[in-house]
């Protein structure tokens, strides 16, 4: 296991995590499905099928490879669909931005974003909450060759930030997440209100789990305390 430092920086996971735009992907989905001539899914199903961006939500709702000329169409409406509705539906999550100013009001912390959601979407999202400038790093979609679980997008947020992986504390919903923290040596924390189960994300072994944001600044500031930091890994 990889040491670990007192904490310097927060990184997110956005779907799912910060926000609960569950509603947005769904109809931005089914217009591409329904546009193409396929049938609509299901909300509990296509939330169960974000996680790994895009092409991979597409290809798995039309039930079609990923490098299928058909996949780029989907992508193409569901983005375009999606830019233009970029808060129709979406809620922060419980916690979210409390937990945002908590963290931003301690001493030496930056905070990130680090997501597998599309760079066109995510930039058009985070501009229409207005926070865009709340965080040092935004890592999205496409900014690195691998995604998430690979450990590339996650160590780049890290380097942004200047921060050194191991005092990075990664807070996603999804496995994606965790596996992803765990590939880069950071924290995990993962939250059980998102998209994924519980039992799947302690399956992929983060530090802690936690109901909602609520309860992470001060999870954050018992490993910034020297004394509980050994103890809890
Ligand atoms: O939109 C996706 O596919 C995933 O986005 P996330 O990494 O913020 O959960």
């Amino acid at each position: 296991m990889n040491p670990v430092l007192p904490p310097t920086a927060v990184v997110f996971d956005l779907d799912g995590t910060l926000l609960d735009s569950r509603g947005d992907i769904v109809a931005a989905l089914n217009h591409a499905l329904l546009t193409t001539g396929r049938n609509p899914q299901p909300a509990q199903v296509i939330v169960r099928l974000v996680g790994d961006g895009p092409r991979a939500l597409c290809a798995r709702a039309a039930k079609i490879p990923e490098d299928a000329p058909e996949t780029d169409e989907l992508i193409r409406l569901f983005l375009d669909y999606y830019r233009e509705h970029p808060l129709d539906f979406t809620r922060w999550a419980k916690g979210a931005l409390e937990t945002i100013e908590a963290l931003s009001a301690m001493e030496n912390m930056s905070l990130g974003i680090c997501t597998n959601k599309h760079r066109a979407t995510t930039d058009v999202v985070l501009r229409a909450l207005g926070i865009e400038d709340r965080f040092g790093a935004v890592v999205a979609g496409g900014d690195t060759k691998e995604r998430k679980p690979d450990a590339a997008p996650l160590l780049l947020a890290a380097k942004q930030l200047g921060s050194m992986p191991a005092a990075v504390v990664m807070v996603g919903d999804g496995i994606q997440d965790i596996l992803c923290a765990r590939n880069a040596g950071t924290w995990a924390v993962g939250v059980e209100s998102g998209f994924s189960t519980a039992e799947a994300l302690i399956q992929a072994g983060p530090d802690v789990t936690v109901r909602d944001l609520s309860m992470l600044p001060g999870i954050v500031q018992r490993w910034r305390e020297p004394t509980t930091r050994i103890k809890l890994r």
